[in-house]
């Protein structure tokens, strides 16, 4: 990490939504828009995204610029996909981790209990589509419109958040542009009288940051610290944002990435759409040199995304989290 960052502090200003009752302040909502206010707006709309990310690890963001039929049209390919005929699906089966876009369905991966899904990547587009389903025909145009746009919300996400930890984003931009963005497209049945209701078991995410699109409530969040799981509600419009390993790596503990899971919902059939950022696969990320000092010795190793690959066979089962072994054990 080069040793070219700045801390800075800011004001603060945020809306909150009433939830049920928990030992944390409600979700926050971020209005986005106010980034490209004057400087002192701007300000505020950072300091609420570095509180958000301190004391709850996730948030969700309104006037983030992302059209409500770009996110429609994502939500109906992904279901559009899931109602294929298994002939259409199976092409793109796979357990295999390395393919650039694979389909599965139900516990094969270990911590999926009751879904389906198909995962790929999306930046840069030109490099990843073709590998994309060709069914349904609108597939790729309106899951690419979807991707651009949320990788465009990933980096002025990134850059408020790297501010707000008191770092020059600059610095990162580059490498955040050729990173990696991993969709994962999330299909749950509806919740039976005698099913689990567990529908992806806990786990965190790999990358900086994941940006989440539900076509209903289901999925749950437990920030640090906490000890019940928290319901995400579907605000329209909105998109849900969590912390991911590799940012409580680069904020050194900081920022703890969000235990997270999705239940099966008792009305309907659920679809999320999930996108995933970090650098790309073997950019090592490791603790700011600025956040690092005597009294905060560096809490974890460096790593990559393709570390992370190599983590995952044969840790799947266990439910060990890869943050956890990046963990310096300073005993
Ligand atoms: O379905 C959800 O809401 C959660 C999905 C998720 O956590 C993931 O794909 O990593
Ligand atoms: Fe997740």
């Amino acid at each position: 990490m080069p040793d070219c960052y700045l801390r800075g502090s800011m004001a603060s200003q945020v809306v909150q939504l009433r939830q049920p009752s928990s030992s944390r302040p409600p979700l926050p909502v971020i209005n986005l828009g106010r980034l490209s206010k004057d400087p002192a707006t701007r300000a505020l709309a950072i300091q609420d995204i570095a509180r958000a990310c301190r004391e709850q690890g996730c948030f969700q963001v309104v006037n983030h610029g992302v059209s409500k039929s770009v996110m429609k049209g994502a939500l109906e390919a992904a279901s559009e996909f899931f109602e294929l005929s298994p002939e259409h699906k199976e092409l793109f089966a796979s357990t295999d981790i390395r393919r650039p876009i694979r389909y599965d369905t139900s516990s094969r991966d270990g911590i999926s209990k009751a879904r389906s899904f198909l995962k790929h990547y999306a930046n840069p587009l030109e490099d990843w589509v073709q590998y994309w389903p060709m069914h349904p025909p609108s597939y790729r145009q309106k899951m690419g419109e979807y991707a651009v746009e949320i990788q465009r919300v990933s980096m002025q996400l990134m850059d408020a958040i790297l501010q707000g930890l008191g770092l020059r984003p600059l610095c990162m931009q580059e490498k955040l542009e050729k990173g990696v963005q991993f969709l994962a497209l999330n299909n749950y049945p509806q919740l039976s009288h005698r099913g689990d209701k567990i529908g992806l078991a806990s786990h965190s995410d790999y990358g900086f940051l994941t940006i989440l699109l539900q076509s209903s409530p289901g999925l749950e969040v437990m920030p640090h610290g906490d000890d019940a799981w928290k319901s995400v509600p579907v605000i329209p419009g909105a998109l849900h944002v969590h912390i991911g390993d590799h940012l409580e790596v680069l904020s050194n503990g900081q920022f703890k990435s969000l235990v997270h899971r999705a239940v099966l919902n008792p009305d309907e059939a659920r679809i999320s759409i999930a996108s995933i950022h970090g650098l790309a696969k073997d950019e090592k990320v490791c603790c700011a040199d600025e956040l690092v000092d005597e009294e905060n010795p560096e809490m974890y190793r460096e790593s990559s995304f393709q570390d992370f690959l190599d983590f995952l066979p044969s840790n799947i089962n266990n439910y060990k989290r890869f943050v956890e072994s990046l963990k310096i054990n300073r005993a």
